[in-house]
């Protein structure tokens, strides 16, 4: 996948409803100013992958799926999600170097079709004293940059973080990683349960390739004109 040189191509709407018939209607109005479109667990869940992937057909689909379990069973995942051939797929880099390895090599197995293997850092709804409460008494940022490090070396092909850290993974980790960043919020959208955000134009000028935006689009009466817009906001 190639990267996106500016606007629409960097947006990637979050088709985040159970809603299949509401799914495709979104898909199809996002379609001409987005560059991928992402299919998250709530649809996933709710209609399965053959159906999400016809419903987002308008675009290349990013399947965030956040797999996280053994390396078995997540070259086992990564087996039956290919024939869907998503263009990126997310695993959590907390399930450590062997589970990514184990990831990667089955993904290369799809060979031309191979998705982009994506590792979430920490998720952006976590703040400093939530991730203490996971156990891990560093900063945010601190830790994002610990699992990039190992995720990258360990053959993911890019980077799931937020806004507040994408400046730093680009100068720690150079240009190949793949940046792709939600908890993104145009000015004056509600923050919801995101807990390190900045707008849209921040986010790429601080590294990113791609953003992820949910609600501020999905739920804005007009989802294409949120989308339009927040397109027009991003520099070349
Ligand atoms: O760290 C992460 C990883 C994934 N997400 C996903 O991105 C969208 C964001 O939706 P908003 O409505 O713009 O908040 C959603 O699908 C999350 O599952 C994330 O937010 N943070």
């Amino acid at each position: 996948m190639t990267r996106p040189s500016g606007g629409a191509a960097r947006v990637i709407p979050a088709l985040d409803t159970g809603d299949l018939a509401r799914a495709e209607t979104l898909a199809a109005a996002l379609a001409p100013h987005c560059g991928l479109l992402k299919v998250g667990l709530e649809l996933f869940c709710a209609a399965g992958g053959p159906a999400v992937i016809a419903a987002a057909r308008h675009r290349p689909v990013f399947l965030d799926v956040k797999l996280h379990d053994i390396p078995n069973t997540v070259a086992g995942a990564l087996r039956s999600l290919l024939p869907l051939k998503p263009a990126m797929i997310t695993l959590h880099a907390a399930g450590g170097p062997a589970m990514i390895a184990a990831a990667r090599a089955e993904a290369e197995k799809a060979e031309a079709d191979r998705p982009l293997l994506l590792a979430v850092t920490v998720l952006t709804s976590i703040d400093a004293a939530t991730l203490a409460a996971t156990g891990v008494v560093d900063a945010p940022a601190a830790q994002v940059l610990r699992l990039a490090r190992m995720a990258v070396a360990a053959g993911a092909d890019g980077l799931v973080c937020s806004p507040q850290e994408a400046a730093m993974l680009r100068a720690e980790l150079g240009p190949d990683p793949v940046l792709v960043v939600p908890g993104v919020r145009p000015a004056g959208s509600a923050v919801g349960d995101q807990a390190r955000t900045a707008t849209p134009a921040e986010t790429v000028a601080a590294g990113a390739d791609w953003i992820v935006i949910g609600r501020p689009i999905t739920a804005a009466p007009d989802p294409a004109a949120a989308a339009a817009a927040i397109a027009a906001s991003l520099p070349g």
